[in-house]
């Protein structure tokens, strides 16, 4: 797919959070955190853009840079041509961010937030209920749509907020753990309309997530974040050949592994043992061969179950475990 130029772009970012002194007396102190530390990545038109990190990592410092609520100490970062250093103003009109906080709009009724937003990202009255309304209904939203954000559950009023960030069509979405605390029903609602808006719209998706599993499917290419560092970043499938041609083989014994059997006694020394399960990462040709072992003879009666699986980005996300450098393509 032609892609164009990069919708947006950040080059050498850096940002520190200064050393906090705690109160007189108290322990509060707080060394200074390098939080964004030369980070530079481009993200393309139609893409889905994930960043993926461990707690602290600098995903959300970084996000909160592209939506202009935080001023880099030096770098760029330009948004569809907007230099967003100089004019973070520009960011509300340019792009839509569902942070990781609530909302103002709590007072309101979904409906209502939905519509609010709407007028202010510049429809007219009759378009923004006509759009609520198509959103609230793609969403899954009516049954709610008329009670107020604050009394929701957690799970329904991120479903409630991220309904206010589609409002209005801006062509980039910055979306900071968008399925927190949601169901699996509201998960899947959220990941449907994101892929729906870039096949049908070609809009843009800069996306943090812990929950790599689920939104493998819909990410073009990933940046993993680590120590306010990219240290990669490519597609999913470029980033999963990394770890190698290895794929997981997991064993679960109805009660004891049989180790009177020669190949089961082989591969418990390189099994993860978790009571009855072994996890095992094991070339390809070598986890077949332990198949059919195990699934053979004397072996096979003291199986309960297996499953072997193809290397996902969570075990890309553990392989790299912070510790990979220069593994970063554009
Ligand atoms: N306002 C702040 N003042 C001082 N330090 C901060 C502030 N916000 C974040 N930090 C620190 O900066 C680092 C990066 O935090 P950030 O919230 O960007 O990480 P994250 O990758 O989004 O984490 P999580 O996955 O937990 O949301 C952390 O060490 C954090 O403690």
């Amino acid at each position: 797919m032609e892609r164009g130029g990069p919708v947006c772009a950040v080059r050498d970012l850096v940002k520190t959070y200064p050393a906090t002194r705690g109160r007189r007396g108290s322990e509060g102190r707080a060394p200074a955190v390098r939080a964004s530390d030369g980070i530079s990545l481009d993200v393309h038109r139609g893409e889905i853009f994930g960043l993926l990190g461990p707690n602290g990592a600098g995903k959300s410092t970084l996000v909160r840079q592209l939506t202009g609520l935080l001023r880099p100490d030096s770098g760029s970062i330009s948004v569809l041509g907007h230099d967003l250093v100089r004019h973070p103003e520009r960011a509300a009109r340019l792009l839509g961010y569902l942070g990781q906080e609530s909302t103002a709009l709590d007072e309101m009724t979904v409906a209502l937030a939905v519509e609010t937003t709407g007028r202010l990202r510049g429809l007219g009255a009759r378009e923004a209920r006509a759009e609520r309304d198509a959103v609230v209904d793609e969403l899954g939203l009516a049954d709610i749509a008329g009670r107020a954000l604050k009394k929701l559950s957690g799970g329904q009023r991120r479903l409630a907020c991220f309904a206010t960030v589609l409002i209005g069509e801006r062509s980039l979405l910055v979306l900071d753990e968008p399925t927190t605390g949601m169901d699996p029903v509201a998960r899947r609602a959220v990941w449907d309309a994101v892929d729906r808006r870039r096949a049908e719209r070609g809009a843009t998706v800069v996306l943090v997530t812990h929950n790599v599993l689920e939104a493998e499917s819909v990410l073009d290419r990933v940046a993993v974040i680590d120590r306010g560092r990219v240290i990669a970043c490519d597609t999913p499938g470029g980033l999963k050949d990394m770890v190698g041609e290895e794929v997981r083989l997991d064993l679960v014994w109805r009660d004891r592994p049989p180790l009177d059997v020669p190949e089961v006694a082989e591969l418990a020394s390189a099994a993860r043992v978790s009571g009855r399960r072994w996890t095992l990462r094991l070339p390809a040709d070598r986890a077949r061969a332990a198949v059919a072992a195990v699934t053979a003879g004397p072996a096979f009666a003291a199986l309960d179950d297996f499953t072997l699986a193809t290397p996902s980005l969570e075990d890309v996300y553990l392989a790299l475990g912070g510790r990979a450098e220069g593994l970063v393509k554009g």
